[in-house]
């Protein structure tokens, strides 16, 4: 069998607790490659000291030899904070008003793809597999191809492909979409991005689909498909079983005393919705008032991306909502809202999803979301809570348990939380059902699989 390679951004070497990042694509090719082994380069989240990165440094745990970069200062700002998550962050996820272009930092975006492919030429042979992960790394087949590799090159995009009208206001589309054909296979989370990276390609006059998920372009036929991702959903389901003897979780359920809770787990991002999920729970408490000191909203936020000011002013501005909130409907008995802004271990968030009789997960626009599976994933089957769950997530295209909401609908959400409040036993557990076969037969280790099986 040929060795994976595999290149993302985020690489996550596992710490001595063991604790996760957050960020659904290291959680889940963290589980993919533990399965099958291989070597997986990527930036290692440090900034040099200097005006250069430093040499590679590789580490073997386990099945995986890990192999990380630091960048520079001005790399990370221009590529990462720049290019990455000022512009196809939010062009993505349908933000055009938040995409700030600058060609300097576009160019330090290319200019860093050209980096990772000259730190990973000396490691590769011939027969590699190379499986390149996300935004942050779309012309790096290109700059491999230009250095003459041949090798079988996969990329999958995480997050969502948006619309022609969209995606054509960013300065850089053809680039974008030109370096996309340079892989053999690129895949995308769900049915309606790859409808709509089809729908560039044809108003650009770029390319077409052809038979079996072929699609020309002026130079190549490469192969887009579609490969969901999941979870690792029965050892998910064990943690979340075994975390009921957790002290974080015992002392959460004997604070919560016998209230329902309602969870919510987001990287701190204007796309996760929080703002309207906030007002949505007020609209709730207020519009029914019998659940009034009868429930807590337990919504867990780490800080992400800090140095981007969209996210620097969205965390002063949700902690002043969720502190107004907590104010005027709270009671000196009953604080509404727990706002937490730490990074939870995942065998805890296990236990505490497994705790909260709601999943709320609303999204304005996200890739797949795999907060919202694993909640499923955590549930006692005897006693199962309810997900409810943004339309425009890609979870929801399978996740046909929950009560879907839109997320822009504050007023539905309360309705909608009223609802799965209120759900009776059967309706619950039949619910869960549906979900969780899904999960089951579809798990992180399966979505590997079928890439891999079509990439060779
Ligand atoms: O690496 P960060 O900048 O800290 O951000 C964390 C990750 O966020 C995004 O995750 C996406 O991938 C998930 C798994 O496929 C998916 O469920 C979610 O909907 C996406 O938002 C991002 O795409 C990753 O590259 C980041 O590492
Ligand atoms: O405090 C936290 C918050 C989140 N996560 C994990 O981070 C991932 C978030 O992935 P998702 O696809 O929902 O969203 P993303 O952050 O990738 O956009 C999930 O596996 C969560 O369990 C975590 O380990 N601790």
């Amino acid at each position: 069998m040929s060795r994976l390679v595999v290149v993302s951004n985020r690489v996550p070497i596992p710490d001595k607790t063991g604790a996760a990042p957050a960020g659904g694509l290291a959680v889940a090719l963290e589980a993919a490659l533990q399965e099958r082994g291989g070597l997986w380069l990527g930036w290692s989240g440090q900034t040099s000291e200097t005006d250069e990165p430093g040499p590679l440094r590789t580490e073997t745990l386990g099945p995986i030899t890990y192999a990380l970069t630091d960048l520079t200062r001005t790399d990370v700002d221009e590529y990462y904070f720049g290019f990455a998550n000022r512009v196809l962050w939010p062009i993505c996820h349908y933000r055009l008003d938040l995409a700030e272009y600058a060609r300097r930092e576009m160019a330090g975006y290319f200019r860093v793809n050209r980096f990772f492919a000259e730190r990973l030429a000396p490691l590769l042979q011939p027969d590699d597999v190379i499986w390149i992960h996300d935004y942050h790394l779309i012309p790096l087949a290109g700059e491999l191809r230009r250095m003459g590799f041949k090798n079988r090159i996969g990329f999958f995009l995480h997050i969502p492909w948006p619309p022609a009208d969209i995606l054509l206001a960013m300065p850089v589309h053809e680039e974008i979409m030109r370096s996309l054909s340079q892989y053999d296979l690129v895949g995308f989370q769900t049915d309606h991005d790859l409808e709509n990276f089809l729908g560039c390609l044809k108003r650009e006059g770029m390319g077409q689909a052809l038979d079996e998920g072929r699609i020309q372009t002026e130079d190549r036929i490469f192969r887009g498909g579609v490969y969901s991702i999941g979870i690792e959903t029965s050892a998910f389901a064990e943690f979340a079983e075994k975390a009921a003897g957790n002290p974080t979780v015992r002392r959460t359920k004997r604070s919560i005393e016998d209230r329902k809770l309602i969870i919510g787990v987001d990287r701190l991002d204007y796309s996760k919705g929080l703002t309207q999920r906030i007002d949505a729970f007020e609209r709730f408490v207020v519009g029914y008032p019998a659940y009034h000191g009868k429930v807590t909203f337990l919504q867990i936020t780490p800080k992400s991306r800090s140095e981007v000011p969209e996210y620097e002013a969205m965390q002063r501005a949700l902690a002043e909502q969720a502190g107004r909130v907590n104010g005027s409907i709270g009671a000196v008995d009953w604080v509404p809202i727990r706002y937490i802004n730490r990074s939870i271990a995942r065998p805890v968030l296990a236990g505490l999803y497994r705790l909260a009789r709601v999943g709320l997960v609303t999204p304005l626009r996200d890739g797949m979301n795999l907060v919202a599976k694993e909640y499923i994933a955590a549930q006692d089957p005897e006693d199962p809570g309810v997900l409810v769950l943004s339309r425009f997530a890609g979870a929801a295209r399978s996740m046909k348990g929950a009560l879907l909401v839109n997320p822009y609908d504050v007023e539905g959400i309360a309705h909608a939380l009223s609802r799965a409040l209120a759900m009776p036993l059967d309706e619950r557990k039949d619910r869960w059902r549906v979900s969780m076969d899904d999960l089951l037969a579809n798990d992180v280790t399966r979505w590997c699989d079928d890439f891999l099986r079509d990439l060779g």
